[in-house]
């Protein structure tokens, strides 16, 4: 840990986006639980301490959510188009602030931070604009005095938990088609990373976002608030973004009520090297992959398969880019790398590199213990790894690129796709006959082609198998929020 304390308002041209009650029914209340810290993983010492609510306090947000929804589905489509546009203008007007805040409690470095908002607010800019284009349908009849009308109506309240390694981006990649669509929407941020959620806030209260559409209810108890989402009948909707392990619990909750469930869950990428990529192209594209968040993404590559004809002139110019990476406090100029979320990150990576080392693997960058405190950890790279080691099967969640050598295309797909995960997936290789039969034999709801960076509002992102349901972004994610009714009518 760096010895440095954090002075969060001294570094905001606008401390008052720093929130620490929650914001319920358009009032800022305090937590009837108290109150739980915030830290800030680079340095470890406490930036905020914030509302801690009581389920009886989410399930009040519920009931107001369900009131608003009422109200706020009687807007025209471009009237939240106007409103949704504000929100994204502020966002973006407070950019700087909204990163910082990011920084100081998530961790990764200020430019990736200012990066998150961008994105974020894209999915508030694009879903404004689609509010508008909620088409219905009419439909031939079935008989000469029948007609038949399809309405797209908002499914109700939307309830949404999100993980702490995109603090902001998940949160609006939910609420943007939920608000688009007409729902209200009650947002349960991680308990690391709450403020980012909070700041949001504030500006949906700018905005002019009426009372109850937005809610941010922060807890320590993330299983009280799931319960409450899951067995409160004035829930229509649950929206996820997590582990898979989580998801699961989620998804058995919401079963009782037969809950309509969109689920963002964890990931395992395999990232390719066929004989014929730009290997620069390729070791760049590794980079942005592997390291983006520090590897604390779940379309991070997981696993780096490369053609044995160019495996050590990949690895030796991976290593020697990788080498310039520069880990430190995100707040500090010229950081590459920050810090992991917690020590149980730390673990889970010297756990992964110690498996991988005691069934064969060589380090070739990095080593298991590091000299590095606190929640600082290295980039690592081992080669030699093969399905055995651990990080074959399990999310690494850090900053370790396995280096797996393959011989050919079958080969390669069947390691692949051998997963329980279906998230992302990259390639790098230049026949084109080649391209389209790896991107349609891989088992996977995202494939970069040449390219480690898949992250856009304008796509449909998620995965498949046990990488989750549903996605979310471009036109199609807005359908995740609402009904489809069909009117028959005897005229
Ligand atoms: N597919 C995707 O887009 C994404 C997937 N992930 C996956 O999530 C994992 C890393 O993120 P991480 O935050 O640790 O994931 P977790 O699944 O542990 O936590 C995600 C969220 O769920 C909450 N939560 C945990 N347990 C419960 C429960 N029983 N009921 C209700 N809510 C609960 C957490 O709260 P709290 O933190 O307060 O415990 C947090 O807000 C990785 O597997 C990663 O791949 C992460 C981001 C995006
Ligand atoms: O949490 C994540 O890993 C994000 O879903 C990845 S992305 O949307 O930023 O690509």
């Amino acid at each position: 840990m760096l010895d440095q304390t954090t002075d969060l308002p001294g570094l905001l041209k606008d401390p008052s986006l720093l929130a620490t009650r929650a914001y319920v029914n358009g009032e800022w209340i305090t937590g009837a639980d108290g109150e739980f810290e915030v830290t800030n993983p680079a340095r470890g010492d406490v930036i905020a301490r914030v509302a801690d609510l009581s389920r009886a306090q989410i399930a009040g947000a519920i009931d107001g959510a369900y009131l608003a929804q009422k109200a706020w589905a009687q807007w025209t489509g471009k009237e939240r188009a106007k409103v949704l546009r504000k929100w994204f203008d502020l966002m973006m007007e407070n950019q700087d602030d909204l990163g910082t805040i990011m920084t100081a409690e998530q961790g990764k470095p200020l430019a990736e931070a200012k990066g998150e908002i961008a994105y974020g607010a894209s999915f508030i800019e694009f879903f404004g604009e689609e509010a508008k284009r909620v088409y219905g349908e009419t439909i031939p009849g079935h008989a000469r005095d029948k007609r038949i009308t399809v309405l797209k109506q908002p499914i109700g309240v939307a309830a949404s938990i999100t993980p702490w390694n995109f603090p902001n981006a998940m949160i609006t990649r939910k609420a943007g088609p939920a608000l688009a669509a007409g729902c209200s929407f009650v947002a349960r941020p991680a308990s690391e990373t709450p403020l980012s959620a909070l700041a949001i806030a504030v500006l949906a209260e700018r905005a002019g976002i009426p009372a109850g559409v937005f809610n941010v209810v922060p807890t320590s108890s993330s299983s009280e608030a799931g319960k409450e989402f899951c067995e409160n009948p004035k829930v229509r909707k649950l929206t996820f973004t997590g582990s898979t392990e989580v998801g699961r619990i989620l998804l058995r909750q919401a079963a009782d009520q037969v809950m309509k469930c969109s689920m963002e869950l964890g990931g395992n990428a395999p990232f390719i090297v066929f004989d014929d990529a730009d290997l620069d192209a390729a070791v760049e594209g590794a980079i942005a992959c592997k390291f983006r968040n520090n590897g604390q993404t779940c379309v991070c590559a997981n696993r780096i398969y490369v053609q044995s004809g160019v495996y050590d002139a990949f690895a030796g110019k991976l290593a020697a880019a990788v080498k310039k990476l520069k880990v430190g406090d995100g707040l500090e100029e010229g950081t590459d790398l920050g810090p992991l979320i917690t020590t149980k990150a730390i673990d889970k990576v010297q756990e992964h590199i110690r498996d991988a080392r005691e069934k064969g693997a060589t380090l070739l960058l990095g080593s298991e213990e590091q000299e590095l405190d606190g929640q600082f950890f290295g980039p690592t790279i081992v080669t030699g790894a093969t399905r055995e080691m651990k990080f074959a099967t399990e999310e690494t969640f850090g900053p370790l690129a396995p280096l797996f050598k393959f011989e050919d295309v079958d080969e390669v797909i069947e390691m692949a796709n051998d997963t329980i995960f279906g998230l992302a997936s990259y390639f790098y290789a230049k026949d084109l006959s080649r391209v389209y039969k790896v991107a349609e034999a891989l088992e996977y709801g995202i494939v970069g082609v040449n390219t480690g960076l898949i992250s856009t509002e304008l796509a449909p992102f998620g995965g498949v198998k046990q990488s989750g349901l549903g996605r979310e972004g471009s036109h199609h994610g807005i359908e995740d929020y609402l009904e489809m009714k069909y009117v028959c009518l005897s005229v």
